[in-house]
């Protein structure tokens, strides 16, 4: 295994827009060489907070931090992050090839490089095909293949299993699995919960912007039948407020 193993460690984060408050003292800590699914229902504050820990949007209070550094103040921030939010943000007369070289140049990276990540995610033979033309899980391979231009050490995926059917997933869980193998460290959120249970190593689950429990996914879901039931418990049966809030997460504060 090479290269840097970075930790993103979360803390006391707190985002107001005007009157919402999209996130409200968050911590918690993501470790390299792992998979952690960051779960949270609609508007829970999953996307806010990634786009702070990418410093796209400015925390109200508290820090973001990757290896110990603000977005901000890493030497080489898109090689050291990649990240994917949307899906469906491919210019549709553009090829496959030409999206890449779009982001690599915009990266500084070679053209060479977008040869290796198009054969890397099994998507040399369609490369010249206009993005619109993509099914799903194309489309999904595509934003994973942007994401990893820079060769990063630390993935932040926006639902990166969306759509995908049971073949597509099971692709997904071992190309991420290898990486994770790599000592990345990868973060992807998600709603589908049937799908992170058979990816993700750890959970951060959140609602209405507060961290409900985070830890190993296998001791968190041994004390419920699945998941989907743990996050159901956690997520609908009683306010934020008076629930007390488990952390195991290796370094989780
Ligand atoms: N720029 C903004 N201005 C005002 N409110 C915002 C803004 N961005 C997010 N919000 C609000 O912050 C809250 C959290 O939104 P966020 O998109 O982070 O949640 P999410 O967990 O990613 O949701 P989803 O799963 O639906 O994508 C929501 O109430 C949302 O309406």
């Amino acid at each position: 295994m090479t290269g840097e193993r970075l930790s993103i460690e979360v803390s006391h984060l707190t985002k107001r827009f005007d009157t919402v408050t999209a996130v409200q003292d968050l911590s918690f800590t993501i470790r390299p060489g792992a998979i952690t699914g960051f779960l949270g229902p609609n508007g829970a504050g999953k996307t806010t907070t990634m786009r702070m820990i990418l410093g796209l949007v400015t925390p109200t209070s508290g820090s973001a931090r990757i290896g110990g550094r603000r977005y901000r103040d890493l030497a080489r921030p898109s090689g050291t992050v990649g990240a994917v939010f949307d899906a469906s943000a491919f210019h549709p007369g553009h090829t496959a090839r030409n999206h890449l070289r779009t982001y690599a140049a915009m990266g500084g990276y070679p053209d060479g490089r977008v040869e290796q990540v198009l054969q890397l995610l099994d998507l040399s033979r369609v490369a010249h095909r206009r993005t619109r033309t993509f099914s799903t899980g194309m489309r999904q391979r595509l934003n994973l293949a942007t994401a990893l231009l820079g060769d990063p050490r630390v993935l932040l995926l926006d639902e990166p299993g969306n759509g995908l059917d049971p073949e597509g997933i099971a692709w997904l869980r071992d190309f991420l699995r290898e990486l994770a193998r790599q000592g990345r460290t990868i973060l992807i959120s998600s709603h589908v919960l049937s799908e992170v249970q058979q990816i993700v190593d750890d959970v951060v689950v959140i609602r209405d912007g507060r961290k409900v429990i985070a830890g190993r996914l296998t001791e968190l879901v041994g004390e419920a039948a699945s998941l989907e039931q743990l996050f159901l418990r956690l997520t609908t049966d009683r306010p934020t407020a008076d629930r007390p809030t488990a952390d195991r997460t290796e370094g989780a504060r």
